[in-house]
């Protein structure tokens, strides 16, 4: 299925990304089932994004989201197909991709400097003790950890604990950071906080990223452009649409105008159908 809209003719392969920084060509998943057969995961997925593009991925429960974001972070092999990042063939996990996840995975031994530290010495193998010292305290004071750099996570609420999982994926300078549904286990007072928290860093650093949601208003508020999954088995994209407002975002003069509302209802209609 391939939906073109007044906001964007994309269809199911589209390019309009320009520089195409992340290629995703023809990916096929499928896993065997016990009878033999295989179960279709994912059926042809074409997508790029740019090198400084955020995109949001959006679809029902089990269409194969995470899959895709695992093949992307190297977690998953394609059944066949091929994921490039900045033309270099994906094949396992690696430093130049960095993923959130939403139950946080915190080592829950070491506090939290420990724990964005850990990344930072596995990637940043030539840095300097003080360089990397430097880092580790940046990007703490990037998301407001600095106070709480010595707790360990289960003196954390779940909001603080996505927070280190960030800093702890942008201390080690990825070219793509891959969050898969950051903010899914966040209250609704933490959640646009988050949101806003992951923007102003994305606004200052800008890179890749690749987002994995349900939640069609945060898909709208942080991408430039949002990607609609089918159903599964044998998920696709469905279709794209571009997110015209301009940045840094203020996500309630945003919802005061009727694009937004159009662009909402498109995402709504696209899931419903
Ligand atoms: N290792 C595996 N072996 C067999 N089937 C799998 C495996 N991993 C995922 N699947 C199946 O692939 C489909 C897609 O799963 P996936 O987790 O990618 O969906 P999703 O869109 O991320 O779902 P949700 O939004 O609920 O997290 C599901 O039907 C799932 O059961």
């Amino acid at each position: 299925m391939s939906q073109s809209t007044s906001f964007t003719a994309n269809a199911n392969r589209e390019s309009n990304a320009g520089t195409g920084f992340l290629e995703i060509e023809d990916v096929f998943k499928s896993y065997p089932k016990p009878d033999g057969s295989r179960f279709v995961v994912l059926d042809g997925v074409n997508l790029t994004v740019g090198e400084e593009e955020f995109i949001s991925v959006i679809g029902h429960s089990g269409c194969g989201k995470t899959t895709l974001i695992k093949i992307v972070a190297g977690l998953e092999k394609p059944t066949s197909g091929s994921v490039r990042l900045d033309g270099k063939e994906i094949r396992k996990p690696g430093a130049d991709r960095m993923m959130v996840f939403q139950n946080y995975s915190l080592l829950p031994w070491l506090t939290v400097r420990e724990n964005v530290r850990l990344a930072v010495d596995e990637v940043l193998k030539k840095a300097t003790r003080v360089e990397k010292n430097d880092i580790v305290n940046e990007h703490l004071a990037m998301v407001k950890l600095t106070e709480a750099a010595d707790k360990y996570p289960d003196e954390l609420s779940g909001g603080m604990k996505q927070r280190v999982g960030v800093a702890r994926a942008l201390a080690t300078r990825p070219k793509m950071l891959l969050l898969d549904e950051p903010f899914g286990a966040l209250d609704a007072l933490t959640k646009p906080r988050l949101q806003q928290q992951v923007l102003d860093i994305w606004e200052s650093h800008r890179q890749a990223v690749m987002m994995i949601t349900h939640d069609v208003d945060e898909a709208i508020f942080m991408s430039d452009r949002v990607v609609m999954m089918t159903n599964g088995p044998a998920a696709t994209i469905g279709g794209t649409l571009n997110i015209p407002f301009s940045r840094p975002r203020d996500r309630h003069a945003m919802r005061e105008s009727q694009e937004y509302y159009d662009l909402r209802n498109h995402i709504l209609n696209f899931l419903d159908s």
